[in-house]
């Protein structure tokens, strides 16, 4: 297994700007959305990250032809009924992304499909997709344990009234896709607001679907016809997290990241670092479907923070950041109700733990949390870090490692371009800029 050397504390801080690659999220429904509408959807500002490559790889094996480039992707939809049985296993790598929203869209289809991945993305639940999508009338085998890999046999899919038992905006999606091959329309009640880019995004494809006042409720009507767009992909405001707590953690700092995703169900980490007192503007912001603009930040001293419930669906991936703010902050912090961390890449509380620990950090790890005793400086021996194959967990050590002056080195840090293959070479543009 690889490891690297980790850039330390940079004396200058950190300086420049950073075009924030494209949001995960919706690059996945991008491609998605695009392969059951009728037409070419034009895809901007795509995500060229592993966990996307897998989305756009099954979808060529489901008969969807997509041209592709750096700058733009090209998806020639097949209509909601359009996608054929692919010979082979669907590859879903390491994402968990891939895996369910897939389990949605092949449920209503007329052929079986196999799905297999990783051995990360092998041990997550997958029982919380396929039981909500049976009582639509879906076919789902999993294995024993609720596991990959999973068979989706295709069958008539019913609408129906129902309510999730786990604040996912991936299994909410996965029963939205199939809701749009139903035979009458659905309801469908969240526990919490999750991230809404499925719904936005079918909206805009044509469509009829609703959310409540309560934000939670979402009625979805069968749909016989959706339409190619032109998508434009904002940067992904859980890739630009990693240069927002860097740029507050490390004295001296002052950046500009553009471009940056600001739908409110995905905005969770900019009110944390509001309440710990950060010290950031958003200098532009355009009010779109899918919202976005530019932040400034700079460095600050920061106060500790308590996160809870109903707060941590809109800031579910930034979690190990939050941990990392907290272990900066000039006192005891808490994380409660992120049960939820503990079935991403790795056990999210027991990763972030480990390595925070490791740097002389005070964690104690909860059932469904972390208590963090911040200040100024760590003291460790440490000098190796482990990504647990978790490219969250892997760019957090990265940015933490700013924070000290040790020699330290990362292993697996390869991990990273599940999300953001140009992490290192972003972070090394703030670090090399002269003030
Ligand atoms: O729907 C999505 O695109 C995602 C939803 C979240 O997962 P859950 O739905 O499991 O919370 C998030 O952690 C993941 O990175 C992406
Ligand atoms: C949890 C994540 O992704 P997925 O569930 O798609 O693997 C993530 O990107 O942090």
């Amino acid at each position: 297994m690889k490891k690297i050397k980790l850039d330390t504390l940079p004396p200058k801080g950190l300086h420049g700007t950073v075009d924030i690659p494209g949001d995960k999220s919706i690059s996945h429904r991008a491609l998605m959305v695009g392969a059951i509408s009728e037409g070419q959807t034009t895809i901007n500002h795509f995500l060229w990250s592993q966990d996307c490559q897998n989305t756009l790889e099954a979808l060529r094996q489901l008969g969807i032809k997509i041209e592709a480039n750096k700058e733009q992707v090209i998806v020639h939809g097949k209509g909601v009924r359009g996608l054929e049985a692919s010979a082979q296993p669907l590859e879903m790598g390491n994402s968990g992304t891939t895996t369910r929203l897939l389990m949605g869209l092949l449920a209503g289809t007329d052929f079986t499909s196999r799905l297999q991945g990783d051995s990360s993305l092998s041990k997550r639940p997958m029982k919380r997709v396929a039981e909500p999508l049976s009582k639509m009338g879906a076919q789902i085998e999993t294995t024993k344990l609720g596991t990959l890999p999973v068979i989706v046999k295709g069958s008539k899919i019913h609408g129906t009234k129902l309510q999730l038992q786990v604040a996912s905006a991936q299994v909410k999606s996965a029963v939205i896709f199939a809701a749009l091959q139903a035979d009458t329309p659905m309801t469908v009640i969240e526990k919490l607001p999750t991230r809404n880019h499925t719904e936005l995004m079918l909206r805009k494809f044509g469509a009829d679907i609703s959310t409540e006042k309560d934000q939670k409720t979402i009625n979805i009507k069968p749909a016989n016809r959706l339409r190619g767009q032109v998508v434009n992909v904002p940067g992904d405001i859980s890739s630009a997290a990693f240069f927002l707590v860097a740029a507050t953690i490390v004295p001296n700092s002052r950046i500009t990241l553009k471009n940056v995703s600001l739908n409110p169900t995905r905005t969770g980490i900019l009110n944390v670092l509001k309440r710990m007192g950060a010290n950031f503007k958003i200098l532009y912001r355009e009010n779109n479907d899918e919202s976005y603009g530019d932040i400034e930040i700079s460095a600050s001293n920061l106060k500790p923070v308590r996160i809870t419930g109903v707060e941590i669906p809109a800031l579910i991936d930034e979690l190990p950041l939050v941990a990392l703010l907290a272990a900066c902050a000039d006192g005891k912090s808490e994380i409660r109700g992120a049960a939820e961390l503990r079935v991403k890449e790795t056990d999210r509380i027991s990763t972030v733990t480990q390595e925070l620990s490791k740097l002389g950090v005070s964690v104690t790890e909860l059932p469904d949390g972390m208590i963090i005793h911040g200040r100024k400086n760590w003291k460790t021996n440490t000098v190796e870090l482990d990504s647990h194959g978790d490219h969250r967990i892997g760019m957090m050590l990265a940015v933490a490692a700013l924070r000290t002056d040790q020699e330290l080195y990362l292993n697996d840090p390869a991990a990273i371009a599940v999300s953001y293959p140009s992490f290192f070479e972003d972070l090394k543009s703030l670090l090399n800029v002269r003030k």
